[in-house]
């Protein structure tokens, strides 16, 4: 049984050269309106792996990008010049080229611990970034997205709270603490993208649609809900 696929506008390539021209092209698309409209953007991407050739390919576009604000969806609690910081690697991919001209509004906070940050995340993306014009999501092979964990014990704050943008969560199967946008925050958001990429990430997905428990694999509560569409980019 599907649920809720009607609310999800599928798009599968079977080459990932394909997908990256294609959803860069339409988030190109969503900031340019954004900024006709209101002369501003924001644009919120995740981290990991998967969106590098999408953040190279997304910088070589010569939009007024000095209009563009560039935040993540999440962040692990480590300082910026380590390797596995998301920071890092939107700064070495994505800053880069013409969108070196976009103004990059961190996450982490180096002097403060994760538990006295999330309100300064909330206050942060409250006043610098909202509303969200584009969010860029990607999903876990265990079915997290940002940094909404399976089964952690800050899962329900992450999917009930409206009184904060941000949550902070220490995964039990993923290093380092995190501090990720709430399931409302990422729903606020005028264009939501969720970009995977391998067979065993489809495999999830379809376990997603068929109607697994948001507990088990939280980026069900993305997926299987009736406020929004979710474009899927996936191969
Ligand atoms: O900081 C992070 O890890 C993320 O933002 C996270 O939610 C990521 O999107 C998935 O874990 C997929 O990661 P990969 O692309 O590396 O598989």
């Amino acid at each position: 049984m599907k649920i809720n696929s009607q609310n999800n506008n599928e798009n599968f390539f079977s080459e990932q050269k394909e997908l990256i021209e294609s959803l860069s092209l339409k988030i190109i698309t969503n900031l340019q309106n954004a900024i006709l409209q209101k002369g501003n953007a924001s644009l919120i991407v995740s981290g990991g792996s998967t969106p590098k050739p999408l953040f190279e390919e997304l910088s070589s576009f010569d939009i007024p990008w000095e209009k563009v604000k560039i935040a993540l969806v999440d962040e692990r609690w480590i300082p910026s010049s380590s390797d596995d910081s998301n920071e890092k690697l939107v700064k070495n991919t994505l800053l880069q080229n013409f969108a070196k001209k976009a103004q990059f509004i961190p996450m982490y906070q180096e002097d403060m611990t994760i538990e006295d940050s999330q309100k300064t995340c909330s206050d942060i993306y409250q006043n610098e970034l909202f509303p969200f014009d584009v969010i860029v999501l990607g999903m876990g092979a265990d079915g997290h997205t940002a940094s909404i964990f399976p089964n952690n014990i800050k899962l329900e704050e992450a999917f009930e709270t409206n009184e904060s943008l941000c949550v902070f969560m220490t995964p039990s199967n993923a290093p380092y603490d995190r501090m990720s946008l709430t399931k409302n925050a990422i729903l606020s958001a005028n264009n939501i993208y969720l970009h995977f990429e391998g067979e065993q990430k489809q495999e999830i997905y379809k376990q997603v649609l068929e109607g697994i428990d948001k507990k088990q694999m939280p980026i069900a509560s993305i997926l299987n809900q009736d406020k929004k569409i979710i474009e899927v980019y996936y191969k």
